[in-house]
């Protein structure tokens, strides 16, 4: 705990520069990019990075209006972009859309290169659900995304075959709630398999974000042998609309500890782009598999900064009881 403290005190007040920004990114004609929740806060400022550099990307969620004017925004502010931009519906919170969602990309796009898995929801009022009857935040943070991206495999799988090594990618956004909520056990699943909605509302948030490192390991340890890379990152402390659920004195608490939205596209970029990242821990394959969990301190060391929440909370046989249908 004293380590995630110490890290939270340097996210808060000693912002390091980037290292790896859309200046560092190579041109991303021909390549096809997935972020959900791609139309505000960290999602729509990767996404200005990736069509500034020539990227095909989607801007997946639930609003048509609030995409087409993330659209409108990317063609005037990029007006010589040679890439395209689109919107793909998608609730993460109705899992009965998702397979819609991914059979619309799967009609139009014939590779995916890096699906970020952006979209996240925190401290909804109590006992929010989603349609399925889940409690909004696990369904949202957890059982969509992974939904949504065992949809996406065969597509991310074929496209691994011919990409460039290491640049077919997965990327899973958790939080450092994750490790403030779940500091030692990992997530606390019930008998059902289930996050159990009787916690609060931000226990249930940290344990969501502590289900995508999970997430986030067992994908890589699955899918490193077809060349997919697969990490979760926690974005930073970002003055986002993520807060909009936070109460006057939570805001109060925490508002002068964050930092430009930008910032966590950074940390986003350098998750799904960054050559620094390889996918192979310390060096190597270890028993674990081909794992690679980020928590960027604004990227400040990419060595130092990797991993943490994953080593933290990494254990092979609790991801793959938690999720066996992967
Ligand atoms: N901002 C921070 O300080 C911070 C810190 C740690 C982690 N994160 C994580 O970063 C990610 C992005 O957050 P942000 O700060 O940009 O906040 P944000 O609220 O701007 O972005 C979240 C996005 O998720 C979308 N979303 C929510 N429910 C959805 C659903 N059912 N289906 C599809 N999309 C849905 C929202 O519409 C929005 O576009 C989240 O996963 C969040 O938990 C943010």
């Amino acid at each position: 705990m004293g380590g995630m403290f110490s890290r939270m005190w340097d996210q808060s007040f000693f912002l390091p520069k980037p290292t790896f920004t859309e200046d560092e990114l190579p041109d991303q004609t021909g390549k096809v990019h997935i972020i959900t929740g791609g139309y505000t806060g960290i999602g729509f400022e990767l996404a200005k990075m990736l069509y500034s550099r020539n990227s095909t990307v989607y801007l997946a969620g639930r609003s048509p209006s609030k995409g087409s004017a993330a659209i409108n925004t990317l063609n005037t502010e990029f007006p010589d972009s040679k890439g395209r931009v689109e919107f793909l519906h998608l609730d993460l919170a109705d899992l009965s859309t998702i397979k819609a969602s991914a059979t619309s990309f799967l009609a139009k796009e014939t590779r995916l290169d890096v699906l970020i898995n952006n979209a996240g929801v925190m401290i909804p009022p109590k006992d929010s659900k989603t349609a399925q009857g889940y409690d909004l935040q696990t369904g949202t943070n957890v059982y969509g995304p992974f939904l949504f991206t065992t949809l996406l495999l065969p597509i991310l799988q074929r496209t691994a075959q011919t990409a460039e090594k290491g640049s077919v990618r997965v990327c899973w956004a958790s939080s450092i709630g994750g490790e403030v909520f779940a500091p030692k056990g990992g997530v606390a699943f019930g008998s059902d398999g289930l996050l159990d909605s009787a916690m609060s509302n931000e226990k249930l948030y940290g344990q969501s974000k502590a289900a995508s490192i999970l997430l986030g390991a067992e994908a890589a340890y699955r899918w490193g042998k077809d060349g997919i890379i697969s990490n979760s990152f926690h974005p930073g402390n970002l003055q986002s609309e993520l807060q909009r659920h936070a109460s006057a004195v939570q805001r109060a608490l925490f508002g002068f500890m964050l930092h430009p939205v930008k910032f966590g596209a950074y940390t986003e970029l350098f998750a799904g782009w960054s050559p620094e990242v390889t996918g192979e821990r310390n060096g190597g394959q270890s028993e674990t598999g081909p794992v690679l969990d980020l928590y960027l301190i604004g990227q400040k060391n990419a060595q130092e900064s990797r991993l943490i929440l994953g080593e933290a909370h990494w254990n092979r046989s609790t991801s793959a009881s938690a999720f066996p249908a992967l």
